[in-house]
């Protein structure tokens, strides 16, 4: 909040005060009125208004009218809390005849509070919601994890919890009401639901206390008025705001002593951690402008490079304008936008780009005007993006001056070195695949991007061609957003577009079913080690202990078979893993679990590591869980990745050199249909590896490392495959890659443990200190 905003409250009696207190806690202050005598005055003298309706009376509802309006009128945004919304029919009418009147920029409600309003429209939404809500309809609202002070007196006993609606019944619920009202909603819950009709965000975390509290959810309506007050957007707001304060209840929750201390501490908790909060941001905001002060320059983050729209008219389908497109764009999450429209006056550029920048500053988002750094400075937009037959950046710079931002393009590592010199703030790189856009382009190589992001400090964009299909093919280049023009400007459903695009930034999951070696080397601990030092979130569903250490293993401890299913219904109900690998099932129970899981949730990119028998020639399973593997995962998996003695079994063949390596695999490729990465082993050769894909059959080479420190090699290498699969990378790229890290922490020289010791999967780099 950079400045004091003031929200006009017409609240609640019962939560008057907190609701005042969170506010001055936040930063902001509370203004109260409610005779309809002085309503509009107060109205105009705030930045929002919050209409909490509260314990409503005829003439409550009639200034909580009355300042809607004058709100709406004035611009300001409104907050609608409408409490207990579908507990009597006084209610429902009521708040129908509010929602008529005025327009809200945030709904702030419960799932009850949500239905209620869409019922009168749609009474199946009820039924969808179940028998629970029937026992309930009419009456109070539950606990609602918001803790209404008006209903706090009355829950009907037992209804709780049950009450809760599954998440996707609460996100169509969310959406449905964001359209009809053409509003935001901020739904609170079991999480917390966010939508303005296209974009929806699901908050979650918090501490189950915050529901025994009186007035929680009038208090998180206070600050979503307080967000949206300062100008901004009201979905990011009332996200920010549903953020904030599920992360001060887990603070509160984390100082509250259990012991000694009861409900009426969490309360205060939570005012103290929102206060803090709030000084540390106000702290690092001065911070932040310091530095801005000193470098006088506009800054620009990778961030806001991520996805980069520049227009171009001639993508525009019939009844599309650029205002109205760019408009959509931002809204649905572009984080740039740079006008370049190559054959417009200068009096059309200066006319488009005020009316752009007008757009993009209402989302925060900044506008960059191609080539002329002169129209730029007229538009007040927030920086030009000059290439090498434009107008040099130093000139630029000169013209403009230190506030503006300058992006340049550049094709090779020397152009880019060149541009960051000369104060370029970030540079555009292409084209990386052509383009049906700019005809005198040459393709730049994935080979050259690299260089160019390795060599250079500030952020770089690739351009050309880009399209929700082929980003993936960018991966690992070190880019940190893209630039795109018809891939989003010819886009027919563009914020679903724009989503294809995000979705390629998001950060990668890859779950790993396997055993736990207590002594960290192998198993489960290598897997997730692995996936962390290979930049994707892991995750584990864990299908036996072992007691185990570099010298051996001790003992076994099997999962139940209906443990090991829980687990992965855990997983794939919340986090949907985007590559799967497994490793030690000791079962053919486990193993049918386990296949069925994966059927059900159609798990992608699987990775088998076949542990049936030990590098030194031990069988590690039963024969009938061999015979389970073969059947039931061997034709789910992508990739197997057997050792030599495996690959005996599996083949049926003995493996003597290369050859007989050559012919195994494609074997077993005949057999089961999954590709098979053959490892060498010391017994043919130390570091190569053979893949037989189907369609393709290479040799990968790695490197020969002396270490005796090898426990956990297979995990690890199977682990990495995975974690690339995941990032998009093809097939032989993922697992040349994979063989290059295992080469890297086996260089590491670890030495632990008495046996043959694990690797340093974090290759010796300490990444916080
Ligand atoms: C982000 C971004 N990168 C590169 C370019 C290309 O600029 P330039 O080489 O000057 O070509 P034109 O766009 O002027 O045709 C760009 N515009 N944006
Ligand atoms: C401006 C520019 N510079 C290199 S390629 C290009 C055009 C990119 O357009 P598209 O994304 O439609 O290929
Ligand atoms: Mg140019």
């Amino acid at each position: 909040m950079e400045k004091n905003v003031k929200v006009h409250c017409l609240t609640n009696p019962v939560t008057m005060q907190s609701v005042a207190n969170v506010l001055l806690a936040a930063g902001g202050s509370a203004v109260m009125a409610q005779d309809e005598q002085e309503v509009e005055e107060i109205t105009a003298i705030c930045q929002a208004t919050l209409l909490n309706t509260g314990v409503p009376d005829e003439r409550k509802i009639r200034s909580c009218i009355l300042a809607g309006k004058c709100a709406n009128r004035l611009g300001h945004p409104v907050v609608l809390d409408p409490v207990g919304a579908g507990a009597s029919k006084f209610r429902r009418k009521k708040i129908g005849q509010l929602l008529q009147s005025v327009v809200p920029s945030i709904i702030r409600c419960n799932q009850e509070e949500a239905s209620a309003l869409l019922r009168a429209e749609d009474e199946k939404e009820f039924l969808v919601l179940g028998t629970e809500r029937q026992k309930i309809e009419g009456t109070a609202e539950s606990c609602q994890q918001d803790g209404d002070a008006v209903f706090s007196g009355i829950q009907s006993g037992g209804v709780e919890s049950s009450l809760e609606l599954e998440l996707e019944k609460a996100r169509r619920l969310a959406v449905r009401l964001a359209k009809k009202y053409r509003c935001t909603v901020c739904m609170t819950g079991e999480q917390d639901v966010i939508s303005d009709g296209e974009r929806v965000k699901v908050i979650s975390g918090g501490d189950g206390r915050i529901c025994r509290i009186t007035g929680s959810g009038c208090m998180l309506s206070a600050l979503c008025a307080l967000k949206c007050g300062d100008g901004t957007d009201s979905f990011e707001a009332a996200a920010e705001a549903a953020e904030t304060w599920r992360h001060c209840a887990e603070r509160a929750g984390e100082t509250v002593d259990e012991k000694e201390e009861g409900i009426g501490s969490f309360q205060i908790r939570l005012l103290d951690a929102l206060s803090l909060k709030m000084e540390m941001e106000r702290g690092r905001r001065m911070e932040v402008q310091s530095r801005m002060k000193q470098n006088k320059k506009r800054y620009i983050s990778p961030e806001q490079l991520r996805l980069y729209a520049v227009t171009d008219r001639k993508w525009l389908a019939e009844g599309e304008t650029l205002e109205t497109v760019v408009e959509t764009l931002v809204r649905s999450g572009v984080t740039c936008v740079q006008l370049r429209e190559k054959h417009a006056s200068d009096e059309e550029i200066i006319s488009e780009g005020k009316k752009l920048n007008e757009i993009c500053r209402k989302h925060h988002v900044p506008l960059i005007v191609n080539d002329r750094p002169d129209l730029a400075k007229k538009i007040g937009a927030a920086g030009v993006h000059v290439g090498l037959s434009d107008m040099g950046i130093e000139k630029a710079r000169e013209l403009l001056g230190e506030d503006f931002i300058i992006g340049g393009s550049a094709h090779n590592v020397k152009e880019a070195l060149q541009a960051q010199k000369a104060g370029a703030d970030y540079i555009g790189c292409g084209a990386v695949f052509g383009s049906q856009t700019k005809s005198d382009v040459t393709t730049l190589a994935k080979e050259e991007l690299c260089a160019i992001c390795e060599a250079v400090e500030i952020p770089v964009v690739a351009i050309g061609g880009i399209t929700a299909e082929n980003i993936k093919e960018l991966t690992g280049t070190g880019i940190d957003g893209v630039a795109v023009v018809s891939g989003l400007f010819a886009a027919k459903d563009k914020p679903e577009m724009v989503r294809r695009f995000l979705k390629a930034f998001e950060m990668k999951k890859v779950l790993t079913i396997a055993g736990s070696d207590c002594s960290g080397g192998a198993g489960i601990q290598a897997d997730l080690k692995t996936m962390a030092a290979n930049g994707v979130y892991g995750m584990s569903a864990v299908m036996a202990l072992t007691a185990q250490n570099t010298t051996g293993v001790q003992g076994i401890m099997e999962v139940t078979p209906e443990f090991a299913g829980q687990q992965i219904d855990s997983i794939f109900t919340d986090i949907r893993p985007d590559a799967v690998k497994i490793g030690m099932l000791s079962s053919g129970e486990i193993i049918h679990v386990v296949a069925e899981k994966l059927k059900e949730y159609q798990a992608e990119h699987i990775v088998l590591d076949p542990v049936m028998v030990s590098t030194s020639g031990h069988r590690l399973i039963q024969k009938d869980a061999e015979q389970s593997l073969k059947k039931e995962l061997f034709p789910l998996a992508e990739l197997i990745t057997p050792n030599i003695p495996e690959a005996e079994v599996l083949s049926g063949r003995k493996i003597k050199n290369a050859q007989d390596m050559e012919s195994a695999a494609e074997k077993i490729v005949e057999e089961y249909g999954c590709a098979v990465l053959l490892k060498g082993g010391h017994r043919i050769n130390d570091a190569n590896d053979f893949l037989c894909t189907g369609e393709k059959k290479v040799w990968i080479c790695g490197e020969r490392v002396e270490n005796p420190n090898t426990h956990g090699t297979g995990c690890t290498l199977s682990s990495a495959i995975a974690s690339n699969l995941a990032k998009g990378v093809g097939m032989e790229e993922a697992v040349q890659k994979a063989k290059e890290y295992l080469t890297e922490a086996l260089k590491e020289q670890l030495d632990l443990g008495a046996g043959s010791g694990p690797m340093d999967h974090t290759l010796g780099k300490i990444i916080f200190e």
